[in-house]
């Protein structure tokens, strides 16, 4: 969402997309050449060109990419990131319009409010490369410990940024949710991430734990067809298909909890869902999570995990639901293991439950 911009030859919005940049040499506009990306006029008044982004997902940055791809005679020279973390009271829906003006007084007087101008800087004014293949990612590494919910982006003092990519790891006010209230504990949203997996061929297991349904299969997870199925396949008494590998993914929730129902959604894969899934648990300290990373987690060394779900058979996109026993697994969890075989796509995966008094942080 972007919230206040001045933009003349195509629109801050640009920034969001989630394609990659395109150039069409041949599209232009009432205003110029169509460009793929936001693009201001070449500035005659003093100041520089600036605009606000609300995050998707409010959470802690890790690293910022200003891509500037096609952008070549008119990419912004210089720009720098400012952040802020924002109440709800603080929300905005605001746009800028062609000309450079917010679009009434009363905007004007919102985003000064926000005083924007003095946010903590992520990013020093820095100079940009312009966007030829070789040269369009601006990269930033970032190390700022607070949770961010909005940005600002000043270009210095105008041009063109195709897009903004923001990395990092979601980050939820649990300070602010009543102890009983149960929620999707590995949702994005709620700091779930993704710490390895075995295959991610054609989609990122992250990808499982998204905002809403997914909008396609390349919005999912997806692995590459296993080389070692069986050249006559056979399936057990339940109809599981008895094949000697499988894929998996770990994530970690957002918050350590009981976890009460499970979403496994196929949506979008007909012809390449998997056969069927089980899901494993752990509670892990931080500590011990290092030394699985750094293992790979290729072995089990502890044997923590425990099975929340045993093999399920699995149908082309669909959305399935499953109960759990919490009383089946003695306290909380950290860490889930979700294995496929022999190999598919998953489009979403959510586990609800209610999280537990103990916390913990990790630097990942
Ligand atoms: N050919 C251009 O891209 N010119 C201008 N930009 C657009 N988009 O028309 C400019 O000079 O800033």
């Amino acid at each position: 969402v972007h919230l206040f911009t001045h933009e003349w030859f195509a629109p801050a919005s640009n920034l969001l997309k989630k394609e990659p940049p395109e150039f069409i040499a041949s599209a232009f506009t009432e205003y110029g050449k169509w460009m793929d990306g936001w693009e201001t006029r070449r500035k005659r008044i003093p100041g520089h060109d600036w605009c606000i982004i609300q995050l998707g997902v409010p959470g802690i940055i890790h690293g910022l990419d200003v891509d500037t791809s096609f952008f070549t005679g008119n990419y912004s020279p210089s720009a720098s990131v400012q952040a802020a973390c924002l109440g709800m009271d603080d929300s905005l829906t605001l746009e800028g319009d062609r000309t450079g003006m917010a679009a009434s007084e009363s905007q004007f007087e919102a985003v000064a409010k926000l005083h924007s101008e003095s946010w903590e800087e992520l990013v020093p004014v820095t100079e940009l490369k312009p966007g030829y293949s070789d040269t369009c990612h601006n990269y930033f590494p970032i190390t700022y410990p607070s949770r961010v919910t909005h940005l600002r982006l000043n270009m210095y003092p105008d041009g063109g940024i195709a897009r903004l990519k923001v990395y990092g790891v979601g980050h939820k006010d649990w300070s602010a949710l009543p102890t009983q209230d149960q929620l999707d504990l590995v949702a994005l949203v709620n700091g779930g991430v993704c710490l390895g997996y075995s295959d991610a061929h054609f989609g990122h297991p992250r990808n499982m734990i998204g905002l809403g349904r997914s909008a396609n299969m390349g919005d999912g997870w997806e692995t590459a067809r296993r080389l070692d199925r069986p050249k006559n396949l056979q399936v057990d008494g339940k109809g599981i298909l008895q094949v000697p590998g499988y894929e998996w993914a770990v994530l970690r929730l957002g918050h350590p909890g009981v976890i009460s129902q499970i979403e496994i959604d196929t949506n979008h894969f007909k012809g390449n869902f998997p056969d069927s899934c089980k899901i494993e648990v752990c509670y892990l300290t931080p500590e011990e999570e290092g030394k699985y990373v750094s293992g790979r987690w290729s072995s089990d060394p502890g044997n923590k995990w425990r099975v929340l779900l045993q093999p399920q058979k699995l149908q082309a996109h669909h959305r399935h639901f499953y109960s759990c026993d919490p009383l089946a697994l003695s306290g909380p969890v950290s860490h889930v293991r979700l294995v496929i075989a022999p190999d598919g796509g998953v489009s979403r995966l959510r586990l609800w439950g209610r999280p537990s008094s103990t916390r913990h942080t990790s630097k990942l």
